[in-house]
């Protein structure tokens, strides 16, 4: 391991070679299904250009023999000559570059394909897992599947599972074409195999060991340039690029330090292999030429030996390499299995055949809900929460931060289990709806605008992904957005840039407005944004909303007071309770209220 950082996989500790980790592991070959006629027929062409390569020095040892005087002669007795041998020899390297070509394009195939297979797999995977699981897992962790480990795979598939086939293969048939040769020079090589053996397991149980420091070391110096460089404003506010740089230096040399130990080890294995199994070979061709001098095998035999002793000699180290990519290969299936396996949330996408198009009025029933996030089970984030909307009602619910109300509406959507209590929508329980089609019927303009990195076009369109350029224009008119539009050289084709940085915070809540119209849901949910906006760009964003509330069941969190007096009841939520609810005239005349201090305060502010 270096510090190129090309195996990163800080999280992965390496999967022991067990059978239920083997067993485990081997499924991902379902993938391989679809393509395994071209699988078996890769192996088949695997095994001919394999069993060439094992000809080759059988083949030279018989040039040996023959131009030393010892021809090969042919069961009916036909002498073959020096120019026939070389001939045949010809013949065979060009049918093993067939071969080899044949194998390789084979795998390839099945490699891509299946890799393809596999990441398509994980991502519909991860669409549709539960969002408790991504606040579980981080988001890094999560990407490195489809990346790293679908990478390792696909490694495995066009090369390792060949390399060891190869070299198993070599190894068998090596040892037994030197057993032919000569039984005695045989035993005498594979006794001097065993303490190499042993020794090379040692030192590279060492090395992994050392490898992971080093990739634990360069992971911590990548978070240091991923974190400044997504928070270089305040890097920048804070004049702290002296220090991160000093930070990251240190980090670096850590890292450097690591990686030279572990190289140190590497070097110190990489000459001992060369000593250990070169200074194997060299005793064995000199007990060889020894034979040779005493007449027990000829020129040809002992070329024959040799060469097969160091196809086996470099199989035997091959396949100390493989051993380890085999190790990360079945941790890489393991983890993509476990994430494959995960239970997905209970959609049905796309629609279910035959079922009538849900049609929502928007009553809504909070009955006794209480509430804790999956991620922190011990607090109690909702107590008791009782409130009813009949549809086409506007209420608003407002509260200090940290209070509750973002997660009332997040339970609406279904993206937790309730802890206790029901909601309802026209009477029915949220839970017996098909998640898909009541989602379908629930739009939202959350706080923060995330765009897609497309044009304004495809975002707004994400509210209706067939929606007509026609009805794309009118939405964005009646959000306010279309003047904004209008003015861009590109019009709706403008590219909003990364998560929509190109655009004002009020531009693009213009657009979530608009994706939300043509979304045309029976409930509204509108996070208001925090962060205030000019008072031009607050009234068109208001505007805009109250264009989308119309003949809808509108929920909305209320940072800014003003915008919600017209609302038919204010939830006043404090500690995942509500504790006063009315219209804003009733609740504004309550003195000792939390709602009249809380205006009162907003007052004072502006
Ligand atoms: N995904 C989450 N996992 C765990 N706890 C969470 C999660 N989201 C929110 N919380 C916690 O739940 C409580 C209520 O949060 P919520 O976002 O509902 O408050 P809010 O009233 O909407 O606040 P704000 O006005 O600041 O948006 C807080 O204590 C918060 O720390």
């Amino acid at each position: 391991m270096n510090t190129s950082g090309a195996t990163l996989d800080p999280d992965e500790p390496k999967k022991k070679l067990t059978k239920e980790s083997f067993q485990r592991g081997l499924r991902i070959f379902r993938f391989t299904l679809p393509y395994r006629t071209k699988f078996v027929v890769g192996t088949v062409l695997l095994t001919l250009s394999s069993a060439t390569t094992m000809a080759f020095p059988w083949i030279i040892g018989k040039l040996a023999d023959t131009a030393s005087g010892h021809p090969v002669t042919l069961p009916n007795g036909t002498i073959v000559s020096i120019n026939q041998i070389a001939l045949g020899f010809a013949v065979l390297i060009l049918l093993q570059g067939l071969l080899s070509f044949g194998r390789i394009w084979l795998f390839t195939q099945v490699s891509e394909f299946t890799v393809r297979d596999i990441r398509q797999a994980l991502y519909k995977k991860f669409v549709s897992l539960p969002i408790a699981y991504f606040e579980k897992n981080r988001v890094g962790a999560i990407t490195s599947r489809i990346t790293s480990d679908v990478g390792i795979i696909q490694d495995s598939f066009s090369l390792t599972l060949a390399e060891l086939f190869r070299q198993v293969m070599t190894l068998i048939a090596g040892i037994t074409f030197i057993m032919i040769v000569s039984v005695k020079l045989s035993l005498f090589m594979l006794m001097t195999f065993p303490p190499i053996v042993v020794l090379a397991m040692v030192f590279g149980k060492k090395i992994r060991v050392l490898a992971r420091t080093t990739q634990d070391e360069l992971a911590k110096t990548n978070v240091i340039v991923e974190e400044t460089l997504q928070g270089i404003n305040t890097v920048k506010a804070f004049t702290n690029e002296q220090f991160e740089t000093t930070r990251y230096t240190s980090s670096l040399t850590k890292t450097v330090r690591a990686a030279l130990k572990s190289n140190l080890y590497r070097g110190g294995f990489v000459s001992f292999v060369i000593i250990g199994l070169f200074g194997g070979i060299v005793l064995v061709l000199w007990r060889a030429a020894t034979l040779v001098q005493a007449g027990q095998m000829t020129i040809g035999d002992l070329t024959q030996f040799a060469l097969y002793t160091m196809f086996i000699g470099a199989s035997v180290a091959g396949l100390g390499e493989l051993y380890g990519k085999v190790q990360s290969t079945l941790g890489a299936s393991e983890r993509i299995l476990e994430i494959l396996d995960e239970p997905s949330e209970p959609t049905h996408l796309p629609r279910v055949a035959g079922l009538a198009p849900l049609s929502i009025r928007g009553d809504i029933d909070y009955c006794h809900v209480a509430f804790r996030y999956p991620t922190r089970p011990d607090l109690p984030v909702l107590k008791d929460i009782s409130f009813d909307i009949q549809a086409g009602e506007k209420i608003a619910l407002v509260g200090p931060s940290g209070a509750g109300k973002s997660t009332i509406v997040q339970l609406l959507m279904q993206f937790y289990d309730l802890s206790e209590g029901k909601i309802l929508i026209d009477g029915r329980p949220v839970s017996q709806y098909d998640l898909t089609e009541l989602r379908r019927h629930i739009g939202i303009v959350p706080q923060e605008t995330i765009l897609f990195g497309g044009s304004i076009r495809e975002n707004i369109a994400y509210g209706k992904i067939d929606a007509t350029d026609e009805e794309i224009s009118t939405t964005a008119r009646k959000a306010n957005a279309w003047q904004f539009i209008e003015s861009f050289p590109e019009g709706l084709d403008t590219l909003v840039g990364e998560r929509g940085i190109k655009l004002s915070g009020g531009q693009r809540q213009r657009i979530a407005i608009a994706r939300a119209i043509l979304k045309n849901p029976a409930i509204l949910i509108l996070d208001e944004a925090t962060s205030s906006l000019d008072s031009e760009s607050e009234k068109l964003v208001q505007d805009a909303m109250d264009e989308l509330m119309k003949n809808r069941t509108s929920i909305i969190i209320a940072h800014r007071l003003s915008t919600i007096r017209k609302v038919d009841k204010i939830l006043v939520i404090d500690g995942g309770r509500i504790v006063e609810q009315g219209t804003h005239d009733q609740l504004a005349h309550n003195d000792n209220g939390l709602y009249a201090n809380l205006l009162k305060l907003q007052f004072e502010l502006s």
